[in-house]
């Protein structure tokens, strides 16, 4: 125990004294709330110098607690490491406890100098206050409130070296689920981290909030500038309106606990029809609106999903890649929306998504966009490109490493992309070049779900969704001894195969998608040889090319309609092609006669034709799906670009 000097310590003494002799303690010595908490420890049996804190349940009981509390583990571990990595952590230990008061979770306290606090931190130990009395993480248990203790205030002998601030942290049901601590040598009054640890504490709740299958989700604050801050108030709200979840600041905003209804529903809350109320924060998308609440408080409110998708939790903002890109020209496929269904679906149940296609055909955005519709949307989305990498980074670029690990090292070590996807999302992009070697050292990874930095011995728990995307043929790869078939199907849970632009049916809508993005508003007409141009394109770029062809189109034509002039030469080279007559195609009968197949190929091309090649207008006309008529001009030999 170290000697205490400061008049804080002085005073906390003197209090202890005077609980001894049982006698009154005034509050300008110890404040009411530690008394309270030393009575109860009384009450509970305990005397200052039992020793308590030496004896963790066994690893089996340890391993079934674990299992009973993932939720909370899963949720806090990330939030838990992007804390430590921000502080000083050479003088922090940080736990986290379960409702019951066992430390399931300990960051910290490796060096000497915490070896005292990390075995009162040890996971197994009990810290409620009927097992170790006065001590911040058993205090806010038991008082579902945030306190910080220190030193001698601690209520038995063996734990007043340290100083330990704690914060509760509450399900989206409003049910304690545990506390989140942070604890280091007391040597003064103030402890200083109670705010990170605070919003450590409110990340995890609205990880859990975000984790709950609901199918919206609400963001509010009474502030509308604060309604897309990690501070406001979450919702999970089913389709007709029953509210399934909300994390403590939207309980307190509605007022959730002082309504009768157990479940109470959106209806009852903001006294409006869910379908009136749906359809006007749908109207202003990520824009807050100001509702009326059934307390009479007027607050701001927008779907949380109208708004790309945020991190919400205390990391530094440059660890976060926030997805940015809308999945919708994706989406205009019909074939391709059926499979990117299915493809959501697999990820949301952690199956591992492997994304092929040719360059530029959008594997990234479709990775965004299962990281935003995914099980773990609130937190970071980490994309590496393992091509981009120099060969011998990408072991430390993936990994991180210690301090000291090797000659260059940082002094204070870094944490890979692994651990800064924990809790998110990891987006391995050209899966196909990651060097033979690393791939068993990835495969690890994933199997165990755990990683350890270059030059650590300490195991780091992983939990994020990984999603590998490659151009290669991967199965090629693994017959030519490239690829690792192991790592292979670990990777492979569900495979989607993005189209090649060429391929799509939906050129003419992604053409109009680009120009009218391009343009904000007017959207500047193409001609019709630009626009014949385009079709007959090959693509190579994909859709990557068709935007810059598109914006180099605006940008020359300048409020013009964009004309093969104002296209790339390579475009622009060969001369268009009238469709082949369907006279000339073999499709006669041997006595001469015109086939079914001829007659309808006749009336495509003449329709096609009325239409200048606009595949909508035609497929309208036709009174068929655009996608049908895309079958049937290939198939005809229609589509000039073909072939
Ligand atoms: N569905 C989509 N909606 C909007 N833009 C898209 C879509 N798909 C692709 N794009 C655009 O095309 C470009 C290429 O997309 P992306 O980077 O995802 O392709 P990729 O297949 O990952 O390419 P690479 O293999 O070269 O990395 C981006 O600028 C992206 O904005």
């Amino acid at each position: 125990m170290r000697p205490v000097r400061t008049e804080f310590d002085r005073k906390v003494l003197h209090a202890r004294q005077l609980l001894r002799e049982a006698r009154d303690i005034p509050p300008s010595l110890v404040a009411d709330d530690v008394q309270r908490s030393w009575s109860r420890s009384i009450r509970h049996g305990l005397s200052e110098r039992d020793r308590v804190l030496f004896n963790p349940v066994s690893a089996a009981q340890l391993r079934r607690i674990n299992e009973v509390h993932r939720t909370l583990l899963g949720h806090a571990e990330p939030e838990m490491e992007r804390l430590f990595s921000a502080l000083d952590n050479a003088h922090w230990v940080l736990a986290c406890l379960e409702v019951g008061g066992n430390i399931i979770k300990t960051l910290g306290g490796q060096s000497a100098e915490l070896r005292d606090i990390a075995t009162v931190l040890r996971p197994g130990l009990n810290l409620s206050e009927r097992v170790a009395g006065t001590n911040a993480p058993g205090f806010a248990l038991e008082e579902r409130r945030a306190i910080a203790v220190r030193g001698s205030e601690h209520f038995l002998e063996e734990a007043q070296m340290c100083a330990c601030a704690a914060v509760p942290i509450f399900e989206p049901s409003g049910a304690l689920a545990g506390v989140l601590n942070a604890s280091r040598h007391h040597r003064s009054a103030s402890i200083g981290i109670m705010e990170p640890l605070a919003l450590a504490a409110r990340a995890v709740e609205n990880r859990m909030v975000a984790a709950l299958s609901a199918p919206l989700r609400l963001r509010l604050h009474y502030s509308a500038e604060l309604v897309n801050s990690p501070m406001c108030g979450l919702l999970a709200v089913s389709r007709d309106g029953q509210i399934l979840g909300a994390n403590p600041l939207a309980r307190q905003l509605l007022e959730l606990d002082t309504l009768i209804e157990s479940d109470p529903c959106m209806e009852t809350v903001f006294q409006q029809k869910v379908g009136l109320l749906l359809d006007t924060l749908r109207r202003h998308g990520s824009t807050p609106t100001p509702i009326h609440c059934h307390n009479g408080v007027r607050i701001h409110a927008c779907l949380a999903d109208a708004a790309p998708t945020r991190a919400v939790s205390v990391a530094p903002a440059a660890s976060y890649d926030v997805a940015r890109t809308s999945m919708s020209p994706m989406l205009l496929d019909p074939e391709l929306v059926q499979r990117v269904r299915q493809v959501e679906r697999a990820f949301a149940r952690d199956i591992p998504v492997l994304i092929n296609g040719e360059t530029g055909t959008g594997k990234e955005v479709l990775a965004r966009h299962l990281h935003e519709v995914g099980p773990r949307a609130s937190g970071p989305f980490v994309a590496i490109n393992c091509s981009a990498i120099p060969a011998s980074l990408i072991e430390s670029e993936l990994f991180g490493y210690d301090g000291g690990a090797f000659t260059g090292a940082r002094r204070g070590g870094m944490a890979g992309r692994f651990e800064q996807a924990n809790g998110g999302t990891l987006f391995l992009d050209e899966i196909g070049d990651m060097p033979l070697e690393l791939q068993a050292r990835l495969l690890r990874v994933l199997q165990e779900r755990t990683l350890t930095r270059l030059g650590s011995a300490r195991s780091i728990a992983l939990n994020c969704s990984v999603i590998c995307a490659t151009h290669r043929d991967l199965v090629q790869r693994v017959a030519s001894g490239e690829f690792r078939e192991d790592l292979y199907y670990r990777i492979n849970g569900l495979r989607i195969t993005l189209p090649a632009l060429r391929q799509r049916s939906d050129l003419d809508d992604l053409i109009d998608h680009f120009l009218a993005q391009e343009m904000a508003s007017a959207v500047p007409p193409l001609t019709l040889a630009a626009r014949h141009c385009l079709y007959r394109h090959n693509w190579p770029g994909n859709i990557r090319e068709l935007q810059q062809v598109l914006r180099l189109g605006v940008a020359l034509a300048e409020g013009d309609s964009i004309d093969l002039i104002h296209l790339p030469t390579e475009l622009t080279a060969a001369p268009p092609a009238l469709p082949p007559d369907p006279a000339d195609m073999q499709t006669h009968c041997p006595d001469g006669k015109a086939t079914l197949r001829q007659a309808e190929a006749e009336v495509v091309r003449s329709a096609f034709l009325r239409n200048d090649r606009n595949v909508s207008a035609t497929a309208r006309n036709l009174g068929i799906a655009r996608a049908t008529l895309y079958r049937k001009l290939r198939n005809y030999g229609l589509l000039t670009g073909e072939g």
